[in-house]
């Protein structure tokens, strides 16, 4: 039994590009995919937000003194091509997906519509939120916030690069260390750069929990699904 029935997964997506430069590294997403069924077939409903750093960053050395706004809908665009072929890979391995964009690009997606996203999810469907919010000036996580509480997750979970909330960045800081649990106030109080703030800010006021655990450990997404002990869980 999953210990959620609808969870929001945020999926980074630097990591789609796995050992390569840049891109979207095919073992790499068939692996994220194989994952996000395992708990599709708990009877868990999933919705997905995915990132767009694996492509952005392989085009943010052209957007060097960009306006900020334009290199930030480069961005959406960058997580609408992720969309597309998480969606693909997910059809490829026998699930049904539907991909959601925040920005009108209808001859390549659908619009993101709640009550259709809801259908879908009731349906079985997995549904991939693509364009983040739609906004300049927003990250992926607040997306991944955002749609959370639009469509009632019990969760957002972000799989991430690192597996939980260190008490400083550990890629900087060798001595961190992880948190189990911690309040949104305190992840706040203390700028912990793990998710942005504003994400953070909407997670806490909708009482929206969210759990950040590793992209790279086999069975992590499993296993914080059925309620066990994985990653940090940040709460109210
Ligand atoms: N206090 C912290 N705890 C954990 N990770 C942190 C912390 N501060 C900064 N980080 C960094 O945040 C990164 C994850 O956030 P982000 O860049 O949004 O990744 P994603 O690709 O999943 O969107 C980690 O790679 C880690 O180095
Ligand atoms: O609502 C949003 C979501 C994303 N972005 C842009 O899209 C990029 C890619 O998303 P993100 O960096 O969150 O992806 P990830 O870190 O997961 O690869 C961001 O840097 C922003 O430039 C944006 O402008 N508004």
């Amino acid at each position: 039994m999953p210990a959620y029935r609808r969870i929001l997964l945020k999926l980074s997506g630097e990591a789609l590009m796995g050992d390569d430069a840049y891109g979207i590294n095919r073992a790499t997403i068939v692996r994220m995919v194989r994952e996000v069924q395992e708990v599709t077939q708990l009877g868990c409903e999933v919705a997905v937000v995915i990132g767009g750093g694996n492509i952005f960053r392989g085009v943010a050395g052209g957007s060097v003194g960009m306006d900020r706004a334009t290199a930030d809908y480069m961005g959406m665009l960058a997580t609408v091509m992720n969309s597309l072929a998480l969606a693909d890979t997910m059809r490829q391995e026998g699930m049904t997906a539907r991909v959601m964009s925040a920005i009108s690009i209808e001859q390549v997606v659908e619009p993101y519509v709640r009550p259709k996203a809801l259908q879908y999810l009731e349906e079985g469907k997995v549904v991939v939120f693509a364009a983040g919010t739609g906004n300049p000036f927003f990250t992926t996580d607040t997306a991944a916030a955002l749609r959370g509480a639009e469509i009632g997750a019990q969760i957002v979970l972000k799989a991430t690069k690192v597996d939980g909330v260190y008490t400083a960045d550990p890629k900087k800081d060798p001595t961190a260390t992880r948190y189990t649990n911690i309040s949104f106030d305190e992840a706040i109080a203390k700028n912990l750069q793990v998710m942005d703030a504003t994400a953070f800010a909407l997670c806490r006021d909708q009482k929206l929990p969210i759990k950040v655990f590793s992209i790279f450990k086999s069975g992590a997404l499993k296993r914080v699904v059925q309620g066990e002990d994985e990653g940090t869980l940040v709460h109210v």
